[in-house]
């Protein structure tokens, strides 16, 4: 019999600061060795039961639990926080809270050289790891100058060399790029394989980590387990939809052509998929398809000419960037996890100076200007929520850009009522910004940009963490902006949302262009996909499985059906 390492009985947990629990009467049973995935909405727990199994509840997250939680045999409260961290490892959603080392390297080697490791030993342990998540060249890099994806991979290492009983993973994917998001579900399959770890594995990005086998899926909603069972039981029944989590794509067509999708055609993965039953169903149901709306020339709003940077001598991260982004587009900005995007956006809002170059809004030149003027025009929303938050209250937060403009009281409070509003925000609105989930938080800068109406938006990655009630709201809000005039430019990591959403993708390589095409183009192009670490998605490849000549209609069709029917539930 396997041994039981992780144990909620009756587990219901309250933060200090809030009135009602957060965990409701939670029971789980995770044994030796298993691997398993936490999905839920935004907000409804998954963290906090993350937090109470390696620790943070009750240490740095104080409140009260009854019921009972055993680690590895042991009452959780019995353990103290130093013991439960050579049993439980956890790689966070907001890596930049976990780093010790000034170093890559440092940090890797930081537990090992707690644990008097000898170092020689510490040192071929550290170049091994580093090689496996490929940060070999950034050894000696100070860890804050990496890019978001690259110190999640820092973080998967530090993990890695510690030998815990348990990793805990909180969104591994949030910044990694299609390839290297794949490459992390390999490397979380390999470790676990080869240590026979227990793994849990909390993330929004369901059909990501399907990539590999999961033992189990938990489903949390608003604080309770609402199934627990085996992927493709789980894909077979209703219970994701009905709790407003993403289905893989593949599994979604299938249901929207009307097939019957049953646990034995093993829908948890698309190779495994038996499609035999479904094919005629998906062939008729994409012969209905309408056709796509032809796009409309506009004049454009923002150019670069010829930009280039450089953080320090020697590696130039922008050379020679030319781009024009029309008034009214919506465009994606795609590629490798530090291949430039966010170092591109800061040199537009002028968090940056290009040492050759210029940039023009409508047509003027606006390389001189300083931040603050230019973010009248250009509104940026970076991907660490953590780095632009400044106030205590949600609704402070977000009326602050308005306040520092002089605009009065009343109206600022009328502006941010709206705004929160929209952003599903409004009834947090007296609440610390330092009880809110990653999700919600992200959600507070977004609210914080808008309210300011720039012409430009940029956001970096918007929907990281976001459960698919909140990303298709505010995809759709941001999609509505854009129909209003807003010209908006994305980056991200989401394949699914540069073809839903943007018309155009930009796709960045070592500080270069190497591909600016409409996105169902580039998602075709195999070499493009390749050189900057993008991916297929899973649409393209079931479309090809059933015999449609046109893949690239079906995905355009699955995505305008899509979308209707996720506007029906709002
Ligand atoms: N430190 C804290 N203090 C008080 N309340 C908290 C704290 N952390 C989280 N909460 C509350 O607990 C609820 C669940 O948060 P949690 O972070 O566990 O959700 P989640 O499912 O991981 O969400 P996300 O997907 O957005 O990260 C939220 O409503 C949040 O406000
Ligand atoms: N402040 C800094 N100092 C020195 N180098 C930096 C700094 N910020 C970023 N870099 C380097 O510049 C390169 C581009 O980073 P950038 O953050 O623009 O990449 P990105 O495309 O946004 O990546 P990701 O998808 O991982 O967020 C990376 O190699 C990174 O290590």
């Amino acid at each position: 019999m396997k041994k039981r390492v992780i144990e909620f009985n009756n587990y219901s947990f309250k933060y200090h600061s809030q009135a009602a629990p957060t965990l409701h009467d939670i029971n789980i049973t995770i044994f030796e060795g298993e691997k398993v995935l936490i999905v839920g909405p935004s907000g409804s727990g998954k963290s906090t039961i993350g937090h109470c199994i390696n620790g943070l509840v009750p240490f740095s997250y104080k409140g009260e639990a009854t019921g009972s939680l055993k680690i590895m045999g042991k009452d959780a409260h019995s353990l103290d926080i130093f013991s439960r961290s050579k049993i439980v490892g956890t790689v966070l959603q907001d890596p930049d809270g976990q780093f010790i080392g000034l170093t890559v390297g440092e940090d890797i080697a930081f537990s090992l050289e707690n644990d008097s490791t000898e170092q020689g030993i510490m040192k071929n342990l550290v170049e091994e790891t580093v090689k496996t998540v490929e940060m070999d060249e950034y050894l000696s890099s100070s860890i804050h100058h990496l890019s978001g994806g690259q110190k999640q991979r820092v973080s998967l290492a530090g993990v890695m060399v510690d030998k815990v009983e348990i990793i805990l993973f909180d969104e591994p994917l949030a910044n990694l790029d299609p390839a290297t998001g794949q490459y992390a579900i390999e490397l979380i399959d390999r470790i676990h394989k080869e240590t026979n770890t227990t793994v849990v594995i909390i993330e929004h990005r369901l059909e990501d980590v399907l990539h590999r086998h999961v033992d189990r899926i938990i489903v949390v909603d608003d604080g309770r387990i609402v199934a627990d069972m085996c992927p493709d039981k789980l894909l077979s029944s209703v219970i994701l939809e009905s709790s407003h989590i993403r289905e893989p794509l593949y599994v979604r067509a299938a249901k929207y052509a009307g097939c019957d999708v049953i646990e034995e055609m093993k829908p948890s993965q698309l190779h495994s998929f038996s499609i035999e039953s479904c094919k005629d169903k998906l062939l008729d149901w994409f012969e209905k398809a309408n056709e796509a709306v032809p796009k409309e020339i506009k004049l454009p709003i923002l150019q670069l000419k010829d930009i280039s940077f450089r953080y320090a001598p020697g590696h130039e991260t922008i050379k020679g960037i030319s781009l024009s982004v029309e008034k009214g587009e919506m465009v994606s900005i795609v590629g490798k996890n530090g291949a430039g995007k966010s170092t591109l956006s800061k040199i537009i809002c002028g968090f940056e100076k290009p040492r050759s170059g210029s940039i023009l809004f409508k047509e003027q030149d606006i390389t001189g200007d300083t931040i603050k003027e230019r973010s009248f025009r250009i509104g940026m929303v970076m991907q660490n929520p953590n780095h632009m938050i400044s106030k205590h209250l949600v609704f402070d937060e977000v009326a602050l850009g308005l306040i520092i403009r002089g605009v009065p009281e009343n109206e600022a409070k009328k502006q941010v009522e709206k705004v929160l509003k929209i952003c599903g925000l409004y009834p947090f609105r007296n609440w610390p910004i330092s009880a809110l989930s990653f999700g919600q938080k992200k959600r507070v800068t977004i609210a914080s940009i808008l309210v300011l109406e720039p012409e430009v938006m940029i956001l970096d990655e918007p929907t990281a963490g976001q459960d698919l009630r909140h990303y298709t709201e505010m995809m759709d809000f941001l999609a509505e902006l854009n129909r209003q005039g807003m010209t908006i430019l994305l980056i991200t990591h989401d394949m699914h949302l540069m073809l839903e959403y943007t018309t155009r993708a930009i796709v960045m390589n070592k500080g270069r262009i190497i591909a600016d095409d409409p996105p169902s183009m580039i998602l075709t192009d195999s070499e493009i996909t390749r050189q900057a670490n993008l991916k297929e998605t899973s649409l393209l490849v079931l479309a090809k499985r059933v015999g449609i000549k046109e893949p690239k209609e079906f995905v355009e069709h699955f995505i305008a059906y899509d979308r209707e029917v996720r506007r029906q539930w709002q």
